[in-house]
């Protein structure tokens, strides 16, 4: 991790000590927690990782099994950690209101609760840039803009919840520091969101269409950069930074034309990208029409369309932020560029190739 570090961070160098360098990784198992926790072995840290379910095992790394709403589970698991990473989170395809209710909000107080109770000095939160999406344009948007009064679904609504209770819990007389990364789009080798989501559409022959003109710019980012991101806040976050109790935004800085990426993709794994375009306005009625269908006819049909009103604002509108927050305050520059993070990702995935 070759950067630039901001001047206060020089100038009061604090050699990184064993004991703070023991760490847990709550949703370890999952997508991004996985290359966290790999990072953080290579960077000599020692890592535990606690999360509902074991995906992989890791020499070196001790798994807890356990729900993050179970305080206990979380006590024994943060026995002697000092800096803690929360980036657990149900999907957001799930869309289910009691569950990122119980997990995003009531078991995020509870990790506050135990880091709190065992002694951790430095949490860690993985928010999302789309805290401040509403379905609407956002053009290099900063961290100063308010939250979205309307957030387009529950996954975002809690995650608002849960950035303001971690944000709000950062207390210096305590010891207890915080911070927050907002990725946008993350992708990458072993992600089980938007590439197989991607493919499954246009195996169904449902990528031919473009929403929109095509222009929209959208923020797509390479796991490693988020991953790059977060260890770069944990070691920046120290009683005297300014980093503290701060959301910041992590991207690739590389605005892409939303459809650009997607075809970049598929032409890669060997589809064809999509060609033909639908008005916006129409698409999104279509989508909210069907969601309304199939809310009233719940209780007969348990069909999940792959046009909601969410996704056709994700794939019709510009969403992409600024990360100079992150430059200046932490140093942060990303260290795969899009191409080549494009690249590794559809290498990653010879069994989603056409025709595999
Ligand atoms: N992927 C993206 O594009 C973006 C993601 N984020 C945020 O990044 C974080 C990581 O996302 P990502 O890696 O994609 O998600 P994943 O679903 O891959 O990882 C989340 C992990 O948390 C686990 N988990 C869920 N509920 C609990 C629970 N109650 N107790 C313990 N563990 C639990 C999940 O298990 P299980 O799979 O069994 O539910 C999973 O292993 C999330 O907070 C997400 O909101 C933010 C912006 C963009
Ligand atoms: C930048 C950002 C926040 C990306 C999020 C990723 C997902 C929301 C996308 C991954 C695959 C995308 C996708 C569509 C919408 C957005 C995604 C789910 C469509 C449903 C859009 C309409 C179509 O023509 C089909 C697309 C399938 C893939």
């Amino acid at each position: 991790l070759h950067q630039t570090v901001p001047f206060w961070f020089i100038s009061r160098p604090v050699s990184v000590s064993q004991s703070s360098k023991r760490c847990a990784v709550i949703g370890g198992s999952g997508f991004l927690g996985r290359h966290l926790v790999e990072k953080l072995q290579d960077r000599g840290y020692s890592v535990s990782v606690f999360d509902i379910r074991q995906s992989y095992e890791l020499p070196g790394v001790t798994f807890h099994q356990g729900d993050l709403c179970d305080e206990q589970a979380l006590l024994s698991a943060l026995k002697d950690v000092s800096l803690v990473f929360h980036c657990a989170s149900p999907a957001p395809a799930s869309n289910d209101r009691a569950l990122f209710e119980r997990v995003n909000i009531q078991g995020t107080k509870t990790v506050i609760e135990a880091c709190i109770q065992a002694g951790v000095q430095k949490l860690v939160l993985t928010s999302s840039a789309s805290v401040v999406f509403e379905g609407t344009d956002i053009k290099n948007g900063r961290e100063d803009l308010p939250y979205a009064k309307k957030p387009i679904d529950y996954y975002t609504q809690t995650k608002i919840q849960q950035e303001k209770l971690v944000l709000e819990a950062c207390d210096k007389q305590k010891g207890f520091l915080t911070v927050a990364i907002r990725p946008h789009g993350i992708f990458g080798p072993r992600d089980p969101q938007l590439v197989p989501i991607m493919v499954d559409a246009a195996r169904r022959g449902k990528m031919k269409f473009i929403i929109g003109d095509g222009t929209n710019l959208v923020d797509f980012t390479f796991v490693e950069n988020v991953v790059h991101g977060h260890i770069l806040a944990a070691e920046c976050l120290r009683p005297d930074s300014p980093i503290c109790g701060k959301p910041y935004h992590i991207t690739n800085d590389e605005p892409i034309r939303f459809w650009d990426f997607m075809s970049e993709m598929l032409v890669g794994l060997g589809y064809a990208a999509p060609r033909f375009h639908l008005p916006y306005g129409l698409v999104y009625s279509l989508a909210l029409l069907l969601w309304l269908l199939t809310w009233i006819l719940r209780p007969l049909l348990s069909f999940k369309p792959t046009f909601t009103p969410m996704r056709v604002a994700l794939a019709g509108t510009h969403h992409y932020y600024s990360c100079e927050r992150a430059k200046q305050d932490l140093g942060y520059r990303p260290v795969v560029s899009l191409k080549e993070g494009i690249a590794r990702t559809v290498q990653s995935y010879p069994h989603l190739r056409h025709g595999a």
